[in-house]
């Protein structure tokens, strides 16, 4: 089953405290949609309120054609269809793994239970754990059963809190993949919240960036990282620095570093404002008077990384070319590629 998810204006205070914050979000069939921001911007608070888990005080919450939640009706989290996998809904330690994704197979008859949670064990690869219980797997072996778990009954959305915070970095992204091939197979559709780009872009087809109980915007990773709207979610999604810029048209802007050239023409007629430049877009050179002082570098397998200091911003620089090494201290200038240019104006 598929599904088309509406958030429409959706407001949750605690107490004073506005949370979340004229809400709206949508998602498409069988999409993948990661919430992502900083922690206590709202995240899981929004996810509650897609399960039913908590009621939004104004705002409507739509699944395809049926409406969840508005000022008069509320659909109880046991009635909306949805899989969840929430930190605070782990494994039940008591029941094996067979038991525990037979446990919301509650209406369907002992053989059909039998053959779903077989099928569900094939999906996630653990046929020879059937009967072992939570405590004696690994930690992504647990998060593959409570996918299972969540996916038994074939619900129309997918709800995941923090899926992959407790699992180990070496083995985390290869648990992404496995669990979005997972989810993909199962073409069922998904929210998850994450406080890591790096899980965001390597699980997501869609991410919708939050700030202060607000969606600062949505769209693909790419969209996003090449085009984001405000300096919020340019700096959530990468690093990079701030130059004052003046707009002579649509593709050059002048720099203390010369004349930066765009791709893409920027619209807009303020002509005052500042460029994002990210490392790729940037070249060390050597400058004696230079206005950038190397800080520290480390190496990387492929590459040195250099952190610089440049009008008292600290950025780091992935340098290729081992022809050209750097010193700590050492004064250097920098060199702007042309590029699709993010220009921010007040
Ligand atoms: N039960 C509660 N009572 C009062 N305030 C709460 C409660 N739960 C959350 N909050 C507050 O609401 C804000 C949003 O919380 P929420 O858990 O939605 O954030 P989040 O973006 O998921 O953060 P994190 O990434 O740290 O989990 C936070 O400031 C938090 O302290």
């Amino acid at each position: 089953m598929t599904a088309q998810l509406h958030l429409d204006n959706i407001s949750f205070n605690y107490g004073e405290r506005v949370v979340v914050d004229n809400l709206s979000l949508h998602l498409g069939d069988n999409e993948i949609l990661c919430l992502l921001g900083a922690s206590g911007c709202g995240k899981t608070t929004t996810l509650k309120a897609i399960a039913g888990l908590l009621r939004p005080h104004q705002g409507v919450i739509r699944l395809g054609e049926n409406i969840l939640c508005d000022d008069n009706r509320f659909v109880t989290p046991q009635h909306r269809n949805m899989g969840m996998m929430f930190q605070d809904y782990a494994l039940f330690p008591h029941l094996n793994v067979a038991q525990n994704i037979a446990f919301g197979l509650k209406a369907m008859t002992r053989a059909n239970k039998v053959k779903r949670v077989k099928e569900m064990l094939a999906l996630v690869h653990l046929e020879d754990c059937a009967n072992r219980y939570p405590h004696q797997l690994s930690g992504g072996q647990q998060q593959r059963v409570a996918i299972a778990r969540a996916l038994a009954y074939k619900p129309s959305l997918l709800l995941l809190d923090e899926p992959f915070s407790n699992i180990d970095h070496q083995v985390r992204f290869q648990l992404i993949a496995d669990i979005r091939r997972i989810i993909k197979d199962q073409q069922v559709s998904a929210i998850f919240v994450t406080h890591s780009k790096e899980e965001a872009f390597a699980f997501a087809d869609t991410l919708a960036v939050m700030h202060q109980g607000e969606i600062a915007q949505q769209g693909t990773p790419q969209q996003l990282f090449h085009h984001p709207r405000s300096k919020v979610v340019a700096e959530f999604l990468g690093s990079g620095l701030y130059l004052d810029a003046q707009k002579q048209d649509d593709y050059h802007f002048e720099t203390q570093f010369g004349v930066v050239k765009s791709h893409q023409a920027v619209a807009g007629s303020e002509l005052s404002g500042q460029l994002y430049v990210r490392p790729h877009d940037l070249q060390l050179i050597r400058d004696d008077k230079g206005p950038v002082t190397v800080v520290s570098k480390r190496f990387v397998g492929t590459e040195y990384v250099y952190r610089v200091q440049v009008l008292g911003q600290e950025i780091e620089i992935p340098v290729k070319q081992p022809e050209q090494e750097f010193l700590p201290g050492q004064r250097l200038s920098i060199t702007i590629s042309s590029h699709a240019v993010n220009f921010f104006t007040a």
